[in-house]
């Protein structure tokens, strides 16, 4: 310190290095913590490995035969479905386990018949009350003694549930809600209990995506579940799902403290559903008659199928107008009476109703498995959740239809729904790249969403199965005047409703323009625009009013370069010819331009289609 310096410039330097100080320490702080966690994984991973070794999970166990024997005497079943043995041998031999099964691959078979070889009890954390009734009382028509304890438990059987949790040493399966788990003072004791007595033998965490709030199905009280590997260290933990990206997978084995698991993966790929887009006609009264019609043709014998829609009004006014051309059906939301609900899903399994008219709270206590269609009225809000609504089809594993109907309006009625949650926009647009799809095999799409290498799709999609050539439009004059349509808005904000941008960019001002924009369908107009917000040049704006969020679209900063010039835009266009590849999976007359995608999609192929058998 300079002997010259006043006080008061004294003072000044030695605030500024206490600041770098506190600076400092607050690193070092973060560093610990972090530390801290990172040693508490390693912890977790080494203890993991001391407790129950890695082994060839293919190999030979002493449990072999009594296995083999289970899955015949007990469940009547010949032979494991893929991963299903490596998968109950890593559980059996204690490791924790990360399994990803696609729906209907029987990811319930992984835990029941452990929890029957290995005795003790098994505690199967479950996110349904309807999936749980169902599981408990299956398996007591297999003598496999089950129970659960949930809300719908009546108050006078909740004590004999946890008499038996206490004294019956034949229990093998102890279902429950992860309500229960996290919020039940008395349950958690109860499990204490069990692990003091060294029965608690193993946890099975179904639907384990719900644990990540990257995934869909978000809940939060599964993100407490950590909590029993803290409580039950020795215990080995089974998280399963039919539908996880990698984010997903790496966040849920945080969440549970099972960074050590074992994962098995088998492929997300469905190959016997078949999945097609349609273009959803402008008019409700249109889209009715499509999917009347298209179920008439295609399931006249009555076989199962759902139909998904966004709203509550949506299903009820849908429904009717099915039942007035005649088809068996009724709605299920979550705004009826429970037992209403139930009333409808049971009418519907038991198949005295051909079609559920849904929202996506009909899900996953879906347990029957020869659904044969599932049709998306309206878009779903990503592509997770498009896979995993459709996946309840062919559960059977024969052949079923999938079918979207998509038009970009659903898109901005689903933004305005969906635009309060985390990550909406990357879901949203992950969902408008498959449904804008023309020449890129859906599978494909799919399987890149989950990061798989691209499956083989032997002409199950219709862009696979279509055949027709696909031409490459260059509509960058189109583009620009669209954007010159927003500019020339009077409103300071300059943004519009898809009606209103369609309508003004008809109407331009500059007669080459509006010749243009007239010169293709008001559908093709709405299909350039979709274009344009899923390649960046327009995106979403929303208004808030007390009643409703309404969707808005203005230029973003990208736009600049297409009005300077910088940018061209192609459009992917089909010429539907007589195709019997498509057979009835492309009911279009010929010469018709069915759709439109993106220029900027990587398996963008101009000329001629692949695929097609
Ligand atoms: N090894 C097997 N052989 C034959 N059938 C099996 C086998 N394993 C399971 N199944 C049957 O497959 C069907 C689906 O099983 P399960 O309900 O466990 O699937 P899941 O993977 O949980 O599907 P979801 O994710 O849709 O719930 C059931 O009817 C089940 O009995």
């Amino acid at each position: 310190m300079s002997q010259t310096a006043t006080p008061a410039e004294e003072l000044l330097l030695v605030t500024d290095e206490l600041d770098q100080v506190e600076e400092q320490i607050e690193q070092l702080l973060a560093r610990q913590h972090q530390l801290q966690a990172h040693k508490e994984q390693l912890l977790r991973i080494t203890e993991a490995d001391r407790r129950a070794p890695r082994a060839d999970w293919h190999g030979t166990f002493t449990w072999d035969a009594d296995v083999q024997q289970t899955l015949q005497d007990t469940f009547s079943l010949q032979a494991f479905r893929p991963l299903q043995r490596e998968v109950i041998n890593a559980s059996m031999q204690g490791r924790d386990v990360l399994c990803l099964l696609p729906s209907g691959g029987g990811k319930s078979l992984c835990y029941q018949l452990p929890a029957l070889v290995g005795g003790g009890v098994t505690l199967v954390v479950s996110p349904l009350l309807s999936l749980i009734q169902d599981q408990v009382h299956g398996l007591r028509l297999l003598g496999i003694p089950a129970i659960s304890l949930t809300s719908l438990t009546p108050k006078e059987e909740v004590a004999e549930v946890y008499k038996q949790i206490d004294n019956d040493k034949e229990l093998r399966l102890l279902y429950a809600t992860p309500e229960r788990v996290v919020s039940a003072k008395r349950f958690m004791s109860k499990l204490e209990k069990l692990y003091k007595a060294g029965r608690l033998a193993r946890i099975a965490i179904d639907e384990a995506h719900c644990c990540s709030q990257w995934g869909n199905d978000f809940r939060p009280d599964y993100k407490k579940l950590g909590v029993l590997k803290q409580q039950f260290p020795d215990v080995p933990i089974l998280a399963l799902t039919a539908t996880a990206t990698d984010r997903v997978c790496d966040d849920l084995r945080t969440i549970l403290r099972i960074e050590g698991c074992e994962s098995f993966r088998s492929s997300i790929n469905r190959p016997n559903l078949f999945y097609e887009v349609r273009q959803k006609a402008s008019t409700a009264a249109q889209v009715t008659a499509d999917i009347v019609s298209w179920i008439q043709a295609n399931y006249a014998s009555g076989e199962s199928g759902i139909v998904y829609c966004l709203t509550r009004k949506d299903c009820e006014t849908l429904t009717g107008e099915l039942q007035a051309a005649g088809l068996a059906c009724g709605f299920y939301h979550a705004d009826m009476d429970p037992h209403q609900r139930e009333h409808i899903h049971q009418q519907w399994s038991a198949g005295t109703l051909q079609v559920i008219v849904a929202t996506i709270a009909f899900g996953m206590g879906i347990n029957k498995v020869d659904v044969r269609f599932v049709i998306h009225h309206s878009l779903s809000k990503s592509l997770e959740n498009l896979y995993q609504e459709s996946g309840r089809a062919g559960r059977d594993l024969k052949p079923a239809h999938c079918l979207l109907f998509y038009r970009f309006s659903d898109v901005l009625r689903q933004a305005a729904i969906v635009a309060y949650e985390a990550n909406w926009q990357p879901n949203l647009y992950s969902v408008m790249r498959y449904a804008s799809a023309l020449s890129t095999c859906r599978r494909v799409i799919v399987g890149r969403h989950f990061g798989e290498a691209p499956a083989e799709c032997s002409a199950m999609c219709d862009c696979c199965a279509r055949g027709a050539p696909v031409v490459k439009k260059d509509v960058t004059g189109a583009a620009v005047a669209v954007v010159d349509a927003l500019a020339s808005l009077p409103t300071a904000d300059k943004r519009a409703t898809l009606l209103q941008l369609i309508d003004r960019w008809r109407a331009s001002k500059v007669p080459a323009e509006a010749k243009a924009a007239k010169a293709m369908s008001r559908d093709e107009n709405e299909r350039l625009i979709a274009q344009l917000v899923y390649e960046d040049y327009l995106q979403m704006d929303f208004g808030f009013t007390a009643y409703a969020t309404n969707a808005y679209l203005k230029a973003s900063p990208k736009a600049a370069q297409l009005t300077a010039g910088k940018k061209t835009v192609y459009m992917e266009c089909v010429e539907v010819q007589a195709d019997e590849a498509a057979g009835q999976h492309a009911q279009r007359s010929a010469g018709e331009v069915i759709e439109l995608a993106s220029s900027e999609d990587e398996d963008f192929q101009p000329a001629t289609k692949r695929g097609r058998s």
